[in-house]
């Protein structure tokens, strides 16, 4: 009883209706029509459940995703034609062919992001449908495939098929919240929100994207195996309609793409719609005028979809109380707990420095924004680079960290070259970031934002648990040690920027660096919260994590770093600890200006 009250109200809404719908054809057998309304709605819901792993999760908009279900449809039908086989029993097959499409055709097409992918989906859709009628000895073309009739009792009408696709929408919604949980949802959410800033916290890109292609297609693949045998026919234009993957993504946008429940109350909103005009509607263009209404008036009316909206109106009336971040003292209750963090990685034992760059260059056009540039950072240290705007400080940083290639010149961290690597491996060598202005996932809460980061390119760490377990107390940690572990809860996008700096903070924590690239980590942040991110980078530091900060506060450099490097023009013109810096005429000249020129100086 216990555990039940523990369980949050949806997952109790959801597990009611599921048990209604479980006892229907038992307490109703005589009914086939709603059965077989009921049915269509649990094949819409689990496609568009599919669909949200790679467009709602992920943010890459599928428009062909009903191809996986004519792919799923055509594998089970031609086997169940060659071997005899029961289609019911081959329908797995239909879904290992989908993953199998999706995984090498997404090595493809998800290079591309925004429109051009969701066009490209639309033509991959209409691909297969020509393969389909073109490969006669398979297809056998236009005039399609019948199957043979079910193998139960005529007095079982669709029961089979109705348990079937209910079976497969509860494993869809279960393995949809699998991955919502783990870290790999999480990194998804991440690459929707900011992919370039997903990259340079370890997440890698690349192969989350086709992870999460394949598997929102496996599901909808299986059950195209049993939809053949439901329809004992199949032809290319039926199975591969593009009116179908409309559905699916009007169905995610009507109940709220990125949330576990919203593409399944979508679809059977949608697939409600879809048969009353069919029903009383009279002709298709009627059918395809309503679901047009609907789409414009989700567009205009509910733009996050149905269940975000009711649940954002449900926390403006029942508001989280939030305890405001104590300005003071944050670190004096955890130090060991920096520390340990700190340690995690194994301690640098190789000789020489930790980083260095030598000769590189960056061009944007004419402009050279780094010109030749040589850097050293020492093991250990909290080195500074400043300098005027725009004399390449930021593109420095972008460079190491991989945000953008190198036009020339190399960069060796931790005795290994890395100029060639994508951001999310150096990353995992333990190369950190934080951005001048920050980059929080903003729709994210602040714990999933610390969550979010690996530390390493593991499947078991990648599928690990974010939101509970290990990593999530891990998380927990690291707010606690920048002051907002009562903020875990709140949107990142809802906090004040200082605050959302310290995030940033905690979040590159949790990727264990060794070396943390900080761009300007006093920028808009007030003095008793700057107060604190300093004492933070100094107990990171004795802990044995070095650091490279770009900075304009001048006094704050001085107080905290050793040696400091002073560039211009996109090259270092001095370097060297903070009082002989000073007192460098050129550096006075290029940067500090007068008031910075010593006394004796003066006179
Ligand atoms: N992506 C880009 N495309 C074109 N020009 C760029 C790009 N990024 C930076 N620049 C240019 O390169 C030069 C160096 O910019 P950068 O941001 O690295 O300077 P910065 O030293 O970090 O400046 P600030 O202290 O103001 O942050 C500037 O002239 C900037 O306009």
């Amino acid at each position: 009883m216990n555990a039940l009250r523990a369980l949050p109200r949806r997952h109790l809404a959801a597990g009611v209706v599921l048990l209604a719908l479980l006892a229907y054809p038992i307490v109703n057998p005589w009914e086939p029509y709603p059965q077989g309304v009921l049915l269509m709605m649990f094949l819409l819901a689990l496609q568009a459940s599919s669909w949200n792993i790679i467009s709602g999760y992920a943010g890459y908009i599928s428009l062909g995703h009903s191809m996986f279900l004519g792919l799923g449809s055509y594998t089970t039908a031609i086997i169940a034609l060659h071997t005899g086989l029961n289609p019911f029993w081959i329908a797995p097959l239909g879904g290992v062919t989908a993953v199998l499409i999706a995984m090498l055709a997404g090595a493809v097409v998800l290079r591309t992001g925004g429109h051009a992918f969701v066009i490209i989906t639309i033509a991959l859709l209409l691909s297969a449908q020509i393969v389909a009628v073109n490969w006669r000895p398979l297809t056998k073309g236009s005039d399609g495939i019948t199957l043979e009739l079910p193998f139960w009792s005529a007095d079982f009408q669709n029961i089979p098929f109705y348990y079937a696709f209910l079976l497969l929408l509860v494993l869809t919604v279960l393995f949809s919240g699998w991955i919502g949980r783990a870290k790999f949802g999480t990194g998804l959410v991440a690459i929707r929100e900011d992919e370039g800033k997903a990259a340079s916290i370890g997440v890698n890109t690349t192969v989350f994207k086709i992870l999460a292609y394949g598997a929102s297609s496996f599901f909808i693949g299986v059950a195209g195996g049993v939809y053949a045998y439901y329809q004992t026919f199949l032809n290319p234009v039926g199975s591969f309609a593009i009116l179908g993957s409309v559905l699916i993504v009007l169905s995610a946008l009507v109940g709220g793409r990125g949330t576990l429940y919203g593409p399944v109350v979508g679809a059977f909103i949608v697939q409600l719609v879809n048969e009353g005009a069919t029903v009383y509607g009279g002709s298709t263009q009627s059918r395809v005028l309503i679901l047009g209404l609907i789409l414009v008036a989700v567009v205009l009316f509910l733009p996050a979809g149905l269940l975000p909206t009711l649940e954002a109106a449900w926390r403006r009336r029942h508001p989280r109380d939030t305890e405001y971040t104590d300005q003071v003292g944050a670190l004096s209750h955890r130090p060991a707990v920096v520390r340990e963090r700190a340690r995690s990685r194994t301690p640098d034992a190789e000789p020489g420095p930790l980083l260095t760059v030598r000769g590189v260059t960056k061009r944007f056009g004419g402009l050279t924004a780094v010109d030749g540039a040589d850097l050293t950072v020492e093991r250990g240290s909290i080195t500074a680079l400043i300098g005027p705007n725009g004399s390449g400080k930021t593109t420095l940083f972008n460079l190491i960290t991989g945000t953008m290639p190198v036009d020339a010149g190399t960069v060796t961290f931790a005795g290994r070259r890395i100029d060639a690597l994508p951001p999310w491996s150096r990353a995992h060598l333990g190369l950190g970031r934080t951005f001048q202005v920050t980059r929080l996932f903003r729709d994210m809460t602040v714990l999933q934002n610390v969550v979010a980061p690996l530390p390493d390119g593991r499947l078991r760490t990648m599928f690990a648990d974010a939101v509970s377990g290990a990593e999530a107390a891990r998380a927990r940690d690291l707010l606690g040690i920048v002051g907002l572990a009562d903020f875990a809860a709140q949107q990142a996008g809802a906090l004040s920027y200082g605050q959302q700096k310290l995030v940033e903070l905690a979040q590159v924590l949790m990727l264990e660096p060794r070396l943390i690239l900080l761009d300007e980590p006093a920028g808009g942040v007030n003095p008793s919260l700057l107060g604190r991110i300093t004492e933070v980078i100094r107990e990171l530091n004795r802990a044995g994590v070095t650091f490279l900060v770009v900075e304009h506060n001048i006094p704050m450099v001085l107080d905290l770093c050793d040696p400091v490097h002073v560039f211009a023009r996109g090259r270092p013109i001095a370097s060297g600890p903070p009082e002989a810096i000073r007192a460098d005429p050129v550096v006075l000249d290029a940067y500090l200006g007068e008031d910075w020129r010593p006394q004796d100086a003066h006179a």
